[in-house]
């Protein structure tokens, strides 16, 4: 695994699920990173983890939404760390909703924090690359239905879907800078957030494996250290591109292959 040692991250969403695991896989090869959400509390936790195993780390409250909020931490990361190697777009809000039953504010409530809330947060930190001429690699979270699509989840879908665009458009823009932009597609990973606005019920949790060709749930962790991947050196040709790693859940059922049914088990995640 390479050192990350002297590098400074950015990670939304930082303080629980797939954000967190990411900071905390971020810390333990070395780079600083600072923690954005809205909820103090939880970044805090990471925070404290991460200093607690002998790194640094930044706990800032921020709401992606607010293009001055986002100014603020980011310039308190530059403060604190004197640098910004790359930044993981990773807040998001979802529920499954009937599309004709979603009200106006329902769509921008999940547009705004995935699709703006990500478009803030990579002007912000691309700037400040451009302005002290360093290179950056920045990964967005999105899902696959962002070119499957999925019944229930219009406004996520449409907005990861947007996302992607934006990463394939900066790719190029921005190459010139050698900023580097990709995204990581998981598909369905063990968290809180997901497992109470996706699969709250056991029913809902088993038809979801049921659609895993693997048959479990991904873990956090091993979706962090996918990110951390395409943050590092090792990935410095990889541009514009988008890692799936969904346990071939986005291939679709097939007609001819193993049962579908889970019998009602869970396997664990990685
Ligand atoms: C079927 C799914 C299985 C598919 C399997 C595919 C593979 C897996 C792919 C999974 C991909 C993505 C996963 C995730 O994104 S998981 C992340 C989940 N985490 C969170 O959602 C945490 C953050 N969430 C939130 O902050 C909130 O949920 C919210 C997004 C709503 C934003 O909060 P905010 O406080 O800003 O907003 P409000 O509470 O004021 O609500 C705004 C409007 O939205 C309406 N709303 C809220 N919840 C629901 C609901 N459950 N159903 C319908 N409408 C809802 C709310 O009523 C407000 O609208 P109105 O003012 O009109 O009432
Ligand atoms: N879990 C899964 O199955 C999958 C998840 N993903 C994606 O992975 C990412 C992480 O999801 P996951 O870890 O499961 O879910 P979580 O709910 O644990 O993570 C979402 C994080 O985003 C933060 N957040 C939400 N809204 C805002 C906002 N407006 N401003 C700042 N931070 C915000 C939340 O903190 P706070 O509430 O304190 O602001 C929370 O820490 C998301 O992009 C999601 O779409 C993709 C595919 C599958």
């Amino acid at each position: 695994m390479e050192s990350l040692a002297d590098r400074a991250y950015l990670v939304t969403g930082g303080g629980t699920g797939i954000g967190a695991a990411t900071a905390l896989h971020l810390a333990a090869l070395g780079a600083s990173v600072t923690v954005i959400g809205r909820r103090e509390e939880p970044l805090k936790k990471i925070a404290d983890e991460v200093r607690r195993q002998g790194g640094d780390a930044l706990a800032h409250t921020a709401d992606v939404r607010d293009p001055a909020a986002v100014e603020a931490a980011v310039d308190a990361a530059m403060d604190r760390f004197g640098r910004i190697d790359g930044l993981v777009n990773n807040a998001a809000g979802n529920f499954v909703t009937p599309a004709e039953k979603l009200s106006p504010n329902g769509w921008r409530a999940v547009v705004d924090i995935v699709l703006n809330g990500t478009w803030n947060c990579t002007s912000a930190v691309a700037r400040r690359m451009i302005e002290t001429n360093r290179p950056g690699s920045i990964v967005s979270v999105i899902a696959t239905y962002a070119w499957t699509g999925h019944p229930g989840t219009v406004h996520s879908a449409a907005a990861k879907a947007g996302v992607v665009a934006m990463t394939r458009t900066l790719a190029v823009e921005w190459a010139r800078y050698d900023i580097r932009l990709n995204c990581v597609a998981p598909g369905p990973t063990e968290t809180e957030g997901a497992g109470s606005a996706l699969w709250a019920e056991q029913e809902d949790r088993d038809r979801v494996l049921a659609s895993v060709p693997l048959r479990r749930f991904a873990g956090a962790a091993e979706v962090g250290d996918l990110i951390g991947l395409l943050l590092s050196d090792r990935a410095a040709y990889i541009t514009g591109t988008t890692l799936t790693a969904d346990g071939g859940q986005s291939l679709g059922a097939q007609i001819y292959g193993p049962p579908l049914e889970t019998n009602g088990a869970s396997p664990s995640p990685r």
